[in-house]
């Protein structure tokens, strides 16, 4: 099976190289029916991993529906994100961001400043809780405080707000680790071939808050300003409002409208980086133009701090030479934080 899809991927990559510039750009954002994965057959894994090959060598997002994850659990963690957020400013401030990064980010205090993508010269108006995992005492970055690795702060006294907060972020998890399985199929290789990446993984779960913005919004003022994402995937909730955007291969924005019941996967930077560019990192950005106040909850699933990052051998050959250098996760995603945040260990 495996053989069959190298096979593919080898004809389907000389293929878009050779087109590369007649490629049609997308106008909306395509679906993936996940259902097949969970039957555990070969031929239905292969052709979700056909499916998720086309989709982020192009478009870089997609709708996932049949996904597994419980539509009671998903409401009640939309609900725990505005119960916090609904919190006195005193309460919240009690947990404000640590030096790790976790915590509650209030407003004005993350921007994105990216060279490749527009500038943003304002601050996103839009506030968050985030959490991430949870890294061992004896680790060496435990003790030295660095790479984030320090302790998750919770809200006092809302034991059922940790209690599904955390439900949610274990069964994000294990979406995150079958989709990591998914994508090393649509890379050509075997599903378990990206896995020793993952072994302590970085991750990141944020319960996004998008005030309502006045009538008249500046150019540059963002719920979230145009960026990429650091990590490998993203599995986004997005709640009714509605304001996330995606930019097109002509540059245009187009709308990622709620769709109740469905994630939205993004590809992050880490899929460019060890496909040599032949997958995506879609620039995308949140404007909350409603009148009405928005949550997200965006789940960022990143290889472990000290895996070694590079394109891999199968996005390589005498035509087509590594585009990137290799590189330890700790060192991007801490350069990246450190450039777009006011805080970060
Ligand atoms: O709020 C959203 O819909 C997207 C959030 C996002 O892009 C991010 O947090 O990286
Ligand atoms: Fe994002």
């Amino acid at each position: 099976m495996i053989y069959i899809l190298k096979e593919r991927i080898h004809h389907y990559l000389t293929l878009s190289r050779q087109g590369e510039s007649c490629m049609k750009s997308f106008e909306k954002i395509p679906h993936i029916d996940l259902a097949p994965i969970f039957t555990h057959t070969d031929t239905g894994l292969l052709s979700v991993a056909d499916q998720v090959r086309r989709i982020y060598t192009n478009v870089g997002f997609a709708y996932l529906i049949n996904h597994g994850i419980s539509e009671d659990l998903v409401q009640a963690t939309f609900q725990a994100a505005k119960d916090f957020h609904n919190l006195p400013l005193n309460k919240k401030l009690k947990i404000r961001q640590n030096k790790f990064f976790r915590g509650y980010m209030p407003r004005s205090t993350s921007r994105f400043e990216l060279s490749t993508l527009e500038k943003a010269n304002k601050p996103n108006q839009s506030e968050a809780f985030i959490i991430a995992n949870e890294v061992s005492e004896e680790s060496e970055d435990f003790k030295l405080e660095q790479n984030l690795a320090g302790p998750n702060q919770w809200p006092e006294d809302m034991p059922e707000f940790k209690e599904t907060i955390t439900t949610y972020y274990k069964s994000m998890q294990a979406l995150a680790k079958r989709m990591v399985q998914v994508f090393a199929m649509a890379f050509g290789l075997s599903p378990d071939a990206l896995d020793n990446y993952f072994r302590e993984p970085t991750i990141f779960l944020r319960l996004q808050y998008y005030p309502e913005q006045p009538d008249i919004i500046p150019e540059d003022q963002y719920g979230i300003a145009p960026h990429t994402d650091y990590g490998f995937l993203t599995l986004l909730a997005q709640d009714t409002i509605g304001g996330l955007q995606v930019k097109n291969q002509e540059g245009e924005w187009i709308d990622v409208p709620p769709e109740p019941g469905s994630f939205i996967l993004n590809s992050g930077d880490m899929i460019k980086w060890m496909t040599n560019d032949n997958f995506i990192s879609t620039p995308h950005r949140v404007i909350n133009r409603s009148g009405k106040k928005r949550y997200a909850i965006p789940f960022f699933f990143e290889p472990s701090m000290h895996a070694q990052i590079a394109p891999l051998d199968i996005f390589k050959d005498a035509d087509n030479p590594a585009r990137y250098p290799r590189i330890e996760y700790a060192d991007h995603l801490m350069t990246r934080i450190k450039s777009n945040y006011s805080i970060g260990a």
